[in-house]
């Protein structure tokens, strides 16, 4: 048996195409798929995003659509702070740590043989002996160097220059965890990319990601800059209902019509958050990159400019 399949089989943070192909090779498959898992194993081959993530070494393919929507509107810099919420398996992670850290830093460190990351799973054991290690890099920290801190409830495998806190994000303690790596530095951008294992009942997982929505913000609301940035995924739950239409201009005219209608009578929690998002932030917009699947429920809030909102949206 050949040792390095084995070994990928049996790694935690495989990328999935990998993973099949080495239990292919390996003859652990079985013969007969379900279509969907077809379906779904010649998407992810022929996607293009998949390739690009392999041959540019990030974790996962949603790397891109922060790569995309930064490369619209610019807001990762050098020397920013980022947290990022729902970070596992690291792509965003990486896209941000590349762009907000000096590359000297990271490659001296890769250098060194100390890849740089510090990681806590948030149990209690373990908390005294991250927070000295926070607490300690805070005090040496270049103050003018960027910083990223990841978080979710899965394990993340190492990222240079990345602290790492596996924790669910909605406890009270893991936001003051996060507040503690962060010392005295104010966050230039707070992303959440955190999804809810979804259900398959449309309202039910929208009501759940909105929830992980909102957490991100009012953490976001104590912890930004002025003039921050505040990047959100949400589920649309009328998202499907589009999809499933024919993807003539008439028929998605009128879907799109009939979902404003529906939001503008009844209100609804994604308006509402809309409405919420204006009063603290000068820009909001809706962004769907290009690597966000045209099929998937998901769409992004790209806030610029936190504290310059109108206190009521007109
Ligand atoms: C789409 S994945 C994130 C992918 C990531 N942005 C990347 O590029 O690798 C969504 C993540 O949100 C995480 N998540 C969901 N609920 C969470 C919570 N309450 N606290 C922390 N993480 C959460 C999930 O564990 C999952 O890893």
């Amino acid at each position: 048996m050949d040792r390095s399949l084995a070994r990928l089989v049996h790694h935690p943070f495989a990328p999935p195409l990998q993973l099949y192909q080495a239990e292919r090779a390996l003859g652990l498959l079985p013969r007969h798929y379900s279509s969907s898992s077809k379906q779904w194993l010649t998407r992810q081959r022929n996607d293009p995003f998949v390739k690009a993530a392999q041959s540019q070494h990030y974790r996962a393919r949603s790397a891109f659509k922060l790569v995309q929507v930064n490369e619209k509107h610019k807001f990762l810099r050098r020397g920013a702070v980022v947290v990022d919420c729902g970070a596992a398996p690291g792509g965003w992670a990486q896209v941000a740590a590349e762009k907000v850290i000096k590359r000297r830093r990271i490659v001296e460190e890769l250098e060194g043989g100390d890849n740089g990351s510090r990681g806590s799973n948030g149990n209690d054991s373990n908390k005294s002996a991250s927070r000295e290690s926070v607490d300690k890099d805070n005090s040496t920290t270049d103050l003018r160097d960027g910083m990223v801190i990841a978080i979710d409830l899965l394990p993340i495998e190492p990222i240079p220059n990345v602290t790492i806190i596996q924790a669910d994000f909605l406890e009270h303690k893991t936001q003051a965890n996060v507040r503690r790596a962060l010392g005295n530095r104010q966050v230039d951008v707070v992303c959440s990319d955190m999804a809810p294992l979804f259900s398959g009942n449309h309202s039910a997982d929208h009501a759940r990601s909105m929830e992980l929505c909102e957490s991100a913000l009012d953490f976001a609301e104590k912890v930004l800059k002025p003039g921050g940035t505040f990047l959100c995924k949400v589920s649309q739950c009328h998202q499907p209902l589009i999809s499933l239409l024919p993807s003539c201009q008439f028929y998605q005219f009128i879907a799109r019509l009939t979902i404003a209608i529906s939001q503008f009578l009844m209100g609804g929690t994604e308006q509402e958050l809309k409405q919420s998002l204006h009063s603290r932030f000068r820009i909001v917009r809706h962004e769907k990159p290009e690597a966000s699947r045209k099929k998937s429920t998901e769409g992004f809030f790209l806030c610029l400019g936190f504290g310059e909102g109108k206190a009521r949206v007109a």
